[in-house]
């Protein structure tokens, strides 16, 4: 795991081993069509950014040790050979030689799986794969990753791939695989050959870039930064920050969650709020939420973009999604990682898209109950924070009316009956006049009446208390002894004629005729 590895001194030099030395004679063997026709796409029109190389042999080289550490714990006697090996992933590159190299200590192919694993991946998903990646509404850079196919992604960047490889099974032999990307390959037993998987990647002349240690540190620190294994780029530990969202959150420290939130929001400061949730019902969550301390956008410096980045396993899928939350919590960081989410072909796109805005719905509910239990637990902390994010919930309350109600408990008032700056909250508001009821119930229909029994929730939005004592209007409602809020931010009246009611009551101005019924008693 990283956090071992920091143990080690993260300049582990790996004591040079013999190079793998060909047995016998490569044979060539020939892609069937569907595998050719699949790989084409993977190696030439499927990726937005060549880069995605990177995160997608490091997500195989992942699984190869996640399944090798599953198989020395459940068949040791078979795997025991591996005992001695770290599992780790090694990147190495050559300047000089223009090749990227990177090698796990993983449970390795066996001839068989060599031929087999580009073969039937593109024969069992192929059409379904061509036909969906076109239409395919989820960004198709993922797709690939689920069929493992994500290797071919290498000729890309590359013009030859030499790949080693040798099972972790007993007596397992080493082979070396080559191919240039067209249609066929070269297959040959080897001497050597590690324990794992080795893809020595030829870049090609105009994908130097990807030799370079500070282009390939800057890619595994954007996707792969969290995989579970150590990452060595010429034998220096690069993934040191610990996947804080998988971890019991009871073990994780206010630092860690500092330092994770700096690196995930680019920022230096500390967040106000940190939520850890995490689910299985009803589908998989692994969720970590930073309330930032300030925001931009108060200074007109420009609408902020989202904070919350999709990963599956660990692996970034979606940097900064737009999908994940409602545009109004666009100022919330953090990370929601699923292993629901496959991203993959069998399902329908639709039911992907059902799938994010269930978790989009799941999201925002715990985010706002979260908030909720915030007011209660700490006013004073939670009106700062209302001070400085109050608008992006009233941006809540006017565009989201399926949580309008909720947002609204969050909104925060001074009224006539608080101490000049202090604030209550419309529940507050509602529980102390929950004796009034209202002067006139009208003939409408019992819903209606309902909502007329009940006293409405009286606001006036005024610059400042002194002038709201001055106002007309609310010198009836002081002699009367009803508590009106004071709305001092111009948003909020059109937040108020948004909400319209509030726990059953009316949300009324008492500038506005309707408040004129109060008049009759
Ligand atoms: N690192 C690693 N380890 C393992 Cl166990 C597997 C299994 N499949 N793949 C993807 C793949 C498939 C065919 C060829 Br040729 C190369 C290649 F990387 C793996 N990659």
């Amino acid at each position: 795991k990283p956090e071992d590895a920091k143990k080690e001194n993260t300049t582990e030099p790996e004591p040079a081993k013999p190079a793998e030395v060909i047995k016998g004679s490569l044979k060539k063997h020939e892609f069937q069509a569907e595998t050719r026709k699949l790989l084409d796409i993977v190696a030439n029109s499927l990726y937005s950014e060549k880069e995605v190389f990177v995160r997608e042999v490091i997500s195989n080289a992942s699984d190869a040790l996640e399944k090798l550490r599953y198989l020395q714990a459940t068949n040791a006697e078979t795997y025991a050979g591996s005992k001695g090996q770290p599992l780790q992933i090694r990147i190495d590159l050559d300047e000089a030689a223009n090749t990227f190299t990177v090698q796990d200590t993983g449970v390795g192919m066996t001839e068989a799986e060599l031929i087999k694993n580009l073969g039937t991946i593109a024969h069992s998903g192929s059409k379904t794969f061509v036909a969906e990646s076109s239409k395919s509404g989820v960004s198709k850079d993922n797709i690939i990753g689920q069929f493992g196919v994500g290797f071919y992604s290498t000729f890309m960047v590359g013009k030859t791939v030499t790949v080693y490889s040798r099972s972790a099974a007993e007596n397992a032999k080493g082979y070396v695989w080559i191919s240039d990307g067209s249609g066929a390959y070269e297959l040959a037993e080897a001497d050597n050959v590690a324990i794992g998987t080795k893809i020595v990647v030829q870049l090609k002349a105009e994908e130097a870039k990807y030799a370079s240690k500070t282009v390939i540190e800057d890619i595994i620190r954007k996707y792969s930064n969290f995989v579970g294994f150590s990452i060595f780029l010429n034998n220096e530990l690069v993934n040191t920050l610990q996947p804080v969202w998988t971890m019991d959150p009871k073990s994780v420290t206010a630092e860690m969650h500092t330092e994770f939130y700096r690196f995930i929001a680019d920022t230096y400061d500390e967040p106000t709020f940190t939520l850890q949730y995490r689910t299985d019902s009803p589908l998989n969550i692994r969720s970590v939420f930073y309330f930032p301390q300030t925001h931009m956008e108060k200074f007109g410096m420009g609408r902020m973009e989202p904070g919350v980045s999709l990963y599956s396993r660990k692996v970034l899928i979606q940097p900064k999604s737009k999908q994940l939350l409602p545009e109004w919590l666009r100022f919330v960081r953090g990370v929601v990682d699923s292993e629901d989410l496959p991203l993959n072909l069998s399902r329908e796109i639709l039911q992907n898209n059902l799938l994010i805005n269930k978790l989009k719905s799941v999201l925002t509910t715990r985010i706002l109950r979260f908030l909720q239990e915030q007011v209660k637990k700490d006013a004073t902390k939670y009106d700062a924070f209302f001070n400085d994010f109050g608008n992006f919930l009233r941006e809540g309350v006017c565009t989201d009316p399926q949580n309008k109600g909720d947002i609204a408990k969050l909104l925060r008032f001074e009224s006539s009956k608080t101490e000049d700056g202090k604030k209550i909250g419309l529940e507050e508001y509602v529980a102390r006049n929950a004796s009034e009821t209202a002067a006139s119930s009208t003939e409408a229909g019992a819903a209606d009446a309902a909502k007329d029994t009940k006293a409405p929730i009286y606001y006036l939005c005024v610059p400042s208390r002194e002038l709201a004592k001055q106002s007309p209007y609310f010198e009836s409602f002081q002699k009367r002894d009803i508590e009106v809020l004071f709305l001092y931010e111009p948003l909020d009246d059109i937040v108020m004629q948004n909400l319209q009611e509030f726990a059953g009551r009316r949300v009324v101005s008492i500038e506005s005729s309707k408040a004129d019924d109060s008049k009759e008693d």
